[in-house]
């Protein structure tokens, strides 16, 4: 009986190891069709190789993908076995193409001497050293194969290639909330294998993986458990986990769990919102136990994550290539129908790159509250505010825009629910680290900062109704520009908030050796990611001419242009006493960042005066420091 799903069986190895044979019977077990690759080179390759002459890459380019179209429509049916010695990675590549997630790769492993006496105990077969060792030295093992001994008997090989296949799941996901729900939803329904595990809480969280399984139909060949060991057990090796739980401590004490049962060169991935800096520690510590680690950036929400979220893999890159795979095939793609995934660097590169999206997120979220502030302020209600940001979305679209849009037309009964909700924002703590990051770098993010402590604000709700009482004005604000001159001002705060953002990725890319590329990094931001926009699609090519959108012509051209309504909506705001933090941080930063001439030169006078700390002359280039004797003549 068949008991394996229809998948796509590569056997895959050196000439002489037994693919053939073991394929075919293989085949024959699982009742399902068998391919030996050898039989459809085409006619130039047959008579390159009947001269002696072996193929080179360009040769077998055009044989592999014609393996691959067969093995894709077989994929359409009962699946199949297919034999080829694939012994590059690239080629590997070829031949899955488009059914990654249907594909299963058995290794069959031998050493030379082995395959070699093989080979010439065979009658009529006889295969040179030579010959047989450029295949070793060719041979790239892929880590992520089932790996068969080939010294069991054909009997025995096919025996345990079958259990592997009909027992484990080729992908874990631990935790099953709102995220690691949706992530394994978008995993399944791509064809993935997948274990699911959430933990059991007496009382509270009991079956949660088994009911969640039930709920869905395309989790019906999922593995779903409660018990660690179970759960890793259920998958093939090196296993692959991934990690939707709440950042910080669980996130190691989940992997305390999961230690006794790993075993060396299985891989974690931290899929949650982990701080960088852990995300470091935790790669030092578990390579210390032989374990590899991906720190990983999701970002999408729980509708991203299960139709395609935007991924920032960060941390072993051999690591990463092995789970590459799964997180491409589920991401967001881009314009051009690229995985809005891509390997951001070493260390915590990815958390730290998905922590300042986070940043830019406060941001732009900050900024559209801002605008219903004072479009409220003009008297509109939440509908007309929403028709006036609809009308915005021709020239300055984006994900939170049409959100916001949606949010305002919300209503509960006669009101509109936004009313209803208590004016004290959240945060998991991404702002905060991003703020003290652009602290300890030295980068004013000023934006980031001031979106953060305009939430950190909000929670002051008493004292905030005693403010009002003690310094709101009496009469009604009377804000005197147009909706248009708005957008004009909410458009310039946008670019400084990206100016701001990408400059802060960029110093920490210098300061860490990361290599970060700032135009594929908005690439992978145009689609499945929170701050996916309009202006961050433009940015992607932005970002291939220029790495400081504050030197970028096209840009400069543009602030000029929207810098005076900034100037008037902010000045409307304060002179009116409407609260707008953000979009009066943005004209601010731009105003002290555009001064050749600061007043820093007091500032350092000050230092030197009461601390002795020196300064610099700027009549002299030498970058001596002077101190001066401020109180004897
Ligand atoms: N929600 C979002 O929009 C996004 C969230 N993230 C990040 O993804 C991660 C998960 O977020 P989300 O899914 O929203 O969070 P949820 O709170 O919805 O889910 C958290 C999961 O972690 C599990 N968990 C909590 N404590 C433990 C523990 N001690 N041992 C084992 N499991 C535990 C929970 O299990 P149980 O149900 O049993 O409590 C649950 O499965 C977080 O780091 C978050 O910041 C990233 C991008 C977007
Ligand atoms: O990562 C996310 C989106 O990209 C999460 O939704 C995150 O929780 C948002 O941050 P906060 O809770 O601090 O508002």
């Amino acid at each position: 009986m068949n008991q394996i799903k229809p998948h796509i069986i590569f056997l895959m190895g050196v000439s002489g190891v037994g693919k053939s044979t073991i394929g075919s019977l293989l085949a024959e077990t699982l009742n399902i069709p068998f391919f030996d690759g050898d039989d459809y080179h085409p006619e130039q390759n047959i008579q390159k190789m009947s001269q002696g002459k072996s193929l080179n890459d360009d040769d077998r380019f055009g044989w592999l993908q014609s393996l691959n179209q067969i093995a894709f429509e077989a994929s359409q049916n009962k699946g199949c076995v297919m034999v080829c010695s694939a012994l590059k990675e690239s080629y590997r590549e070829i031949l899955s193409k488009n059914i990654e997630a249907y594909s299963k790769w058995i290794f069959l492993n031998g050493s030379f001497e082995q395959i070699k006496k093989r080979i010439n105990n065979r009658s009529g077969h006889f295969m040179s050293s030579d010959l047989l060792q450029s295949q070793f030295d060719i041979l790239e093992a892929p880590k992520y194969a089932i790996n068969v001994d080939i010294s069991l008997t054909p009997k025995k090989m096919v025996e345990v290639i079958s259990k592997q296949l009909s027992e484990k799941s080729a992908f874990g996901l631990f935790g099953l909330g709102v995220m690691g729900k949706s992530l394994a939803r978008n995993l399944a329904s791509k064809g993935f294998d997948i274990s699911l595990f959430n933990r059991h809480v007496d009382g509270q969280e009991e079956d949660v993986a088994k009911n969640f399984k039930d709920e869905f139909e395309e989790l019906s060949t999922a593995l779903a458990f409660d018990d660690v060991a179970l759960f890793v057990n259920s998958l093939q090796k090196p296993r692959k986990v991934m990690l939707m739980v709440n950042a910080g401590k669980t996130v190691d004490g989940v992997i305390e769990d999961l230690l006794p049962f790993l075993e060396n060169g299985d891989i974690i991935i931290d899929g949650g919102n982990s701080n960088f800096n852990d995300t470091k520690k935790r790669f030092d510590y578990l390579a210390s136990k032989n374990i590899r680690f991906v720190g990983t950036g999701v970002s999408g929400g729980e509708e991203g994550a299960l139709k395609g979220p935007s991924i920032m893999p960060g941390g072993d890159l051999e690591a990463y290539k092995e789970v590459q795979p799964y997180l491409e095939t589920i991401a967001a793609k881009d314009a051009n129908d690229l995985p809005c995934c891509t390997f951001i660097g070493t260390e915590g590169s990815g958390h730290f790159v998905k922590m300042v999206h986070n940043g830019i997120e406060y941001v732009e979220m900050q900024l559209l509250a801002e605008v219903f502030t004072i479009l409220k302020a003009k008297g509109h209600n939440p509908d007309q505010i929403a028709d006036i940001l609809a009308s915005w979305k021709a020239t300055t679209n984006s994900y939170l825009l049409e959100i916001t849009i949606d949010i305002l037309r919300k209503k509960e009964g006669n009101d509109w629910l936004v009313n209803r909700i208590m004016d004290k924002a959240g945060n998991k703590g991404t702002g905060n680290w991003t703020t003290i990051s652009s602290t300890q770098l030295g980068v004013p993010s000023t934006m980031i900062t001031s979106a953060l402590f305009a939430r950190y604000t909000s929670f002051y709700k008493e004292e905030r109704i005693e403010a009002n009482r003690n310094f709101a004005p009496n009469n009604t604000p009377n804000l005197n520009f147009s909706a248009e001159e708005l957008l004009e001002a909410y458009h310039f705060a946008r670019l400084m908030n990206h100016y701001q953002g990408f400059k802060l990725i960029q110093e920490a890319s210098l300061s860490n050796n990361w290599g970060l590329n700032l135009s594929e990094l908005s690439r992978i931001w145009t689609n499945g990611c929170i701050i996916r926009s309009d202006f961050m699609m433009e940015l992607v090519s932005i970002f291939k001419v220029s790495d400081n959108l504050l030197k970028n012509d096209e840009i400069i051209q543009r602030i000029k242009a929207l810098k005076p309504s900034a100037q008037k909506v902010t000045s409307q705001c304060i002179l009116n006493e409407v609260a707008a933090p953000n979009l009066i941080e943005s004209i601010s930063f731009l105003n002290s960042f555009s001064v050749a001439n600061s007043s820093a030169n007091l500032l350092q006078a000050q230092r030197d005066y009461f601390g002795a700390h020196t300064y610099q002359r700027n009549d002299d280039h030498t970058n001596k420091f002077y101190h001066t004797d401020w109180i004897n003549n």
